[in-house]
């Protein structure tokens, strides 16, 4: 191999310290070099150094009234059952948030941390404000904050809202007893076992360990982008043993991938589904699944600002970890190709779209002028949500000068049925079955995803609707069938959890085989997305889709991604 490939390796370049800032006189690559893509060998898109917690004094005022929100336990404006005294509550802080100074932001351009937690505190801030609201308020952003607000993102390259940057990435802290360094005075690194999550808005566990489950793939993802770099030298290398170590490399992947739905549905143990869909989901709404238009007040005070074009909720979907698996396997074009795209621009007409609950927590149907406007697909929509370095990332990965699909179509022995030798054959064989293994593994992760997705989002929306309808016909007589008979939950899973949560034993999967193997697996979540394709409701993700036949399209094309075997 060669020794100047790797010492030049994109991922293996030190990741500068943007706290230190240029070292030496040279050129500071924190923030503007190509070959920075913020991506460490160690933690991969999670930085190794513990975020910044608090900004410092000069911005007291922004983190005090996070702290105020977050001690003060404000409700959601659209909860059924706030009380007054909630309700006055979240007003005097909203007042607080009008009443603040506006602070000058240039200062914090000096360090990218430091933009980053501004980001973080202005953009909790902002999700604090707008939900507060009561649903009959128009979602106006306070100057106060509309300006600082727009200049940090501008500065980051980042939409004014929260994203998955802002709850996952840099949204954690060690836990109480980890020491910061070992004795050698070497930082202490994130592992899956010793961070904790930082700001919340129920302050429940649920809420943090949700995040955390993110946070803790995120980690183990380091092994799939430290086995992506393997794959991409020996691809350069391209000899025979070349050959048989990308396909090692390539099981090894797919047991990474497979570990990471593992991860994925380990959520089920820590974050009760109905909690996160009537208490945590709602605060992560953007202004596409808002009830009207937000109105960023003052922007007109700067004429260097724009006003953002679109503002999705938070979502996983704006994890750089499983589109780079997706554009390293050449996935991206059969996973969120032209038909995924479309689901999700599907969304982004004037759709008139159901409430499917009595919560906040609803589908709810406006037709803002971004929606009005055409949408590319979900991948590139979500990049713009991600730390630009990472889009630059996927950006490198998708330019790749040796596309590894196409390397492993080249080798195998259905692309190459001449290959000189038996011992040929056999190798490229191997090989397609290994990248085959890898593309399963994800289209595995992602019934995994949309079996969490039918437990956290579709379940819940139907029992509310169903509640909702149940109590709006008539109100009827106080027996337990009552309830059921009204309801068209025949197929809801009857097993819950003590939190009301569909049980894990109450989604199934089948006939799986792997490996390369054509395998169906089939979800109640997915038995219902078929229901609401015929019948009244279409729930939307905070991402902006429509979300069941979204993950459905972008899950099927997945599988649409495997390289048939050749005919033995
Ligand atoms: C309770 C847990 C989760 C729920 C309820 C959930 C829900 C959703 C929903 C509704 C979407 C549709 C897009 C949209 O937002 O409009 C989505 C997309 C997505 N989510 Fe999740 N998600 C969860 C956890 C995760 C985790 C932990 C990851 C990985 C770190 C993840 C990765 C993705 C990806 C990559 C997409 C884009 C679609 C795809 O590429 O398959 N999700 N998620």
């Amino acid at each position: 191999m060669d020794p100047t490939l790797q010492q030049q390796h994109f991922l293996s370049l030190p990741r500068p310290d943007a706290l230190e800032g240029p070292q030496g006189g040279a050129p500071d690559t924190s923030t503007l070099a190509a070959h920075d893509f913020d991506v460490d060998t160690r933690t991969g898109f999670m930085p190794p150094q513990q975020p910044l917690l608090r900004l410092p004094e000069a911005w007291n005022v922004w983190e005090d009234v996070l702290e105020a929100a977050m001690r003060g336990r404000l409700q959601l404006g659209g909860k059924e059952g706030v009380t007054e005294e909630e309700r006055r509550a979240s007003e005097v802080w909203r007042e607080g948030v009008r009443n603040m100074p506006i602070l000058p932001t240039t200062p914090l351009k000096s360090s990218e941390l430091l933009l980053r937690r501004a980001h973080l505190v202005l953009a909790w801030l902002l999700h604090f404000y707008i939900h507060t609201l009561p649903p009959s308020h128009p979602p106006t952003i306070p100057a106060a904050l509309t300006l600082p607000l727009l200049r940090v993102s501008r500065a980051l390259r980042l939409p004014p809202v929260i994203t998955y940057s802002d709850d996952v990435l840099y949204n954690w802290r060690f836990t109480k007893n980890t020491p910061l360094a070992d004795g050698h005075g070497n930082p202490t690194l994130p592992t899956v076992g010793n961070i904790d999550a930082g700001t919340t808005f129920t302050g429940t566990r649920d809420e943090a360990e949700f995040y955390l489950t993110s946070a803790r793939m995120e980690l183990r993802g380091t092994d799939a982008l430290e086995v992506m770099r393997g794959i991409m030298d020996e691809v350069f290398v391209g000899d025979a043993i070349a050959l048989s170590r990308v396909t090692s490399y390539l099981l090894e992947l797919a047991s990474i991938i497979e570990d990471l739905g593992e991860m994925l549905m380990r959520v089920k143990e820590v974050c009760s589904p109905q909690v996160f869909y009537d208490e945590i989901r709602p605060w992560f709404r953007g202004e596409d699944s808002s009830a009207g238009r937000w109105v960023f007040e003052g922007i007109e005070r700067d004429e260097s600002l724009e006003r953002p074009r679109e503002l999705s909720g938070a979502s996983a979907g704006q994890s750089a970890l499983v589109h780079a698996l997706d554009v390293f396997l050449g996935v991206d074009k059969y996973s969120h190709g032209p038909s995924g795209a479309s689901s999700s621009s599907s969304t982004s007409s004037s759709t008139t779209t159901a409430s499917t609950s009595a919560t906040s927590n609803s589908t709810s149907a406006t037709s803002t002028s971004t929606q009005e406007q055409p949408r590319s697909s979900f991948l590139k929509r979500m990049q713009e949500y991600m730390p630009r370095h990472h889009r630059a990332f996927l950006n490198h990965l998708a330019n790749s000068p040796r596309p590894l699909r196409e390397y492993v179509l080249a080798n195998s022995t259905t692309a190459n049925p001449t290959a000189s030798s038996e011992e040929d054959m056999a190798r490229g064989e191997k090989l397609l079955e290994a990248y085959n293994a890898a593309v399963q593994a994800l289209k595995v992760f992602r019934d995994k995803h949309m079996i969490i997705v039918a437990l956290y989002i579709v379940g819940p929306a139907r029992r509310a609707a169903a509640a909702k309808a149940a109590t709006s016909a008539f109100v009827p007589p106080a027996t337990p069938s009552a309830t059921s008979s009204a309801t068209p939950l025949t197929a809801t899973p009857p097993a819950s959890t003590p939190s009301g949560a569909p049980s894990a034993g109450a989604t199934e999967t089948h006939g799986e085989k792997k490996h390369g193997k054509e395998m169906r697996v089939e979800t109640r979540g997915e038995a219902r997305g078929e229901a609401e394709e015929e019948g009244r409701e279409v729930l939307k993700g905070t991402g902006g889709t429509d979300l069941v036949r979204f993950l459905k399209s972008v899950r099927d094309q997945t599988r649409g991604a495997l390289i048939p075997l050749p005919e033995a």
